[in-house]
């Protein structure tokens, strides 16, 4: 079977089960959407782009663009950002507030909220919440090489509205002096940098980079590529990392929105969608389909 077909056929697959998971609904926004829709585009090395479903339809990047986030403010500061949050797998849900009291506010990784709040925090650094939005939409319109991406203002107007966890993280990162600016004008950045919106063409070819690939746009050094996988690998999915790892072997980052990243280092970026969740808050078919590709094509980085 050709890759291609391969890709179709697990498209076909996938569209025959029920058990796609639930939306999330803490996001009213989200919480509309059918969760029976899948989506997947795969850049290689050679720079071809192969797909199937859904994978021109737009959704929500969510934490995804955690990856990217992370990937300016190291460009921006460097080392100094380990000084303000940690390297750690959490083993706790992305949106708990549990460790940050044990750990003095220092969140445990920059992919969980807490984490991302204090990046978020980081790119507000002598600067506006507009600019620091267009350094982020503009890091993945360089990476994709695609200005046709931008933020959904609808959804990150549904988070503000009903993110109260996040205003909990906030206020309480703020309250041990891990926050520099207000918590709701670190916040109103965070959610609208989480509701960038992009197809799983788009985030393939924004994932080029992560993945070496010869295409890609050279922005980010060798070593923070490296650095950027091995968060991917251990912090990607929150308490379902050690899972992702066990079943799919890849470097990968999820969003709430049902997007997933996944790495190959040297070999693809793939980009998949679908927005039903499974327990750990992980795009649920998604999780099912990067495991079915990286056994098929044999690209766990274990062998
Ligand atoms: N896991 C996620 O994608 C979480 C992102 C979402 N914007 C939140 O903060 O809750």
């Amino acid at each position: 079977m050709t890759f291609t077909a391969f890709l179709g056929a697990l498209d076909a697959e996938i569209r025959e089960r029920a058990d796609w998971g639930d939306v999330a609904s803490y996001i009213p926004e989200l919480a509309r959407i059918d969760p029976a829709q899948f989506g997947i585009a795969v850049a290689l090395a050679d720079g071809t782009m192969l797909t199937a479903g859904d994978a021109e339809q737009r959704f929500s990047i969510q934490s995804i663009s955690k990856v990217f986030a992370l990937a300016c403010v190291l460009g921006r500061i460097g080392e100094q950002i380990w000084t303000r949050v940690g390297r750690e797998p959490s083993g706790a849900r992305f949106d708990s507030i549990l460790l940050l009291e044990r750990e003095h506010g220092r969140p445990r990784n920059p992919f969980i909220n807490a984490g991302a709040i204090v990046t978020t925090d980081e790119m507000l650094a002598g600067r506006t919440p507009k600019d620091a939005l267009s350094e982020i939409v503009g890091f993945l319109r360089t990476a994709a090489e695609d200005d046709d991406i931008h933020i959904d203002k609808a959804v990150a107007k549904s988070e503000a509205e009903t993110g109260f966890r996040n205003v909990a993280l906030a206020n309480y990162l703020m309250s041990f002096g891990n926050l520099r600016n207000p918590p709701e004008m670190t916040l109103g950045t965070y959610f609208h940098q989480c509701a960038i919106e992009m197809t799983c063409v788009q985030l393939a070819r924004a994932g080029r980079m992560i993945a070496s690939l010869p295409d890609a746009p050279r922005i980010l050094s060798a070593q923070k590529i490296r650095r950027l996988n091995a968060l991917m690998m251990l912090c990607g999915h929150y308490d379902g990392s050690g899972d992702f790892a066990f079943r799919v072997g890849l470097p990968g980052k999820s969003g709430v929105g049902g997007g997933l990243l996944m790495i190959a280092p040297g070999v693809a970026s793939v980009a998949i969608w679908s927005p039903g969740l499974n327990v750990y808050g992980n795009s649920k078919m998604g999780t099912y389909a990067a495991e079915r590709l990286v056994q098929e094509m044999g690209w766990s980085v274990f062998g």
